[in-house]
């Protein structure tokens, strides 16, 4: 898998134009790209990025991270997925960042995902879906989606038991056997329970195109 993903971030890199501020989303495919980025860091203006994670591996090659209040709208957001629809909808949130991906996709005019082909479904949900809470409202929003969706929210530890802390200092609820035949319902349905900060279904906001990592890549 870790080919594809490299075959797509490349082929994403052509997006990039001179004098820009690029999004950069999270994960091992966006790591590609902001290695890819780098060799062209002295044609760009800098970065705005989705994570701490992000932030550290851009620095290390040389690219300013700015700060998104700053910079005003972005012409390009460059991001994985855990899934992807044929209508370009997505599953984010595997890395935990998906909040601030999702407000940096909402900035920005064009969404471009980079996935290898694994991530492609036909209907989202057997990713477990993420939603990132509030840690005092975590007990309360697993009983409410379970009520709401019949889907299993399990609180998201990393292996040595401890909760995973998003960068923003909240914990990860995955919902599993979710089969979302709606997504921009569920979206809307969760986004109002309080306690939620961000669910993980781009669907409101789906990318604009699609790379699928393959030799030679697909841009749907
Ligand atoms: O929180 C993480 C992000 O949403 C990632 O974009 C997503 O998990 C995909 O990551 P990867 O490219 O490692 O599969």
């Amino acid at each position: 898998m870790s080919e594809s993903k490299r075959l797509a971030a490349e082929k994403a890199i052509e997006y990039v134009e001179d004098g820009m501020i690029v999004g950069v989303g999270t994960g091992s495919t966006v790591a590609y790209f902001i290695d890819a980025l780098g060799r062209i860091g002295d044609r760009i203006k800098g970065a705005v990025s989705s994570s701490e994670q992000s932030t550290e591996r851009l620095r290390g090659r040389g690219i300013e991270v700015l700060d998104l209040n700053a910079t005003g709208p972005l012409s390009l957001y460059i991001d994985g997925a855990d899934e992807c629809d044929p209508h370009k909808r997505l599953i984010k949130g595997g890395g935990a960042a998906l909040t601030r991906e999702k407000i940096i996709a909402e900035a920005s005019e064009k969404f471009v995902c980079i996935v290898d082909p694994s991530k492609r479904v036909d209907v989202l949900g057997r990713f477990p879906l993420p939603i990132e809470v509030i840690p005092m409202a975590r007990s309360l929003v697993a009983r409410e989606i379970l009520a709401l969706t019949g889907g299993q929210p399990v609180w998201r530890q990393g292996a040595d038991g401890a909760p995973v802390v998003t960068d923003n200092g909240n914990w990860v609820l995955d919902i599993h056997n979710l089969s979302i035949t709606d997504p921009v319902g569920l979206e809307q349905a969760l986004n109002p329970i309080p306690g939620v900060v961000c669910v993980g279904l781009f669907a409101r906001r789906p990318a604009d195109v699609v790379i699928v990592g393959a030799e030679p890549p697909q841009v749907l």
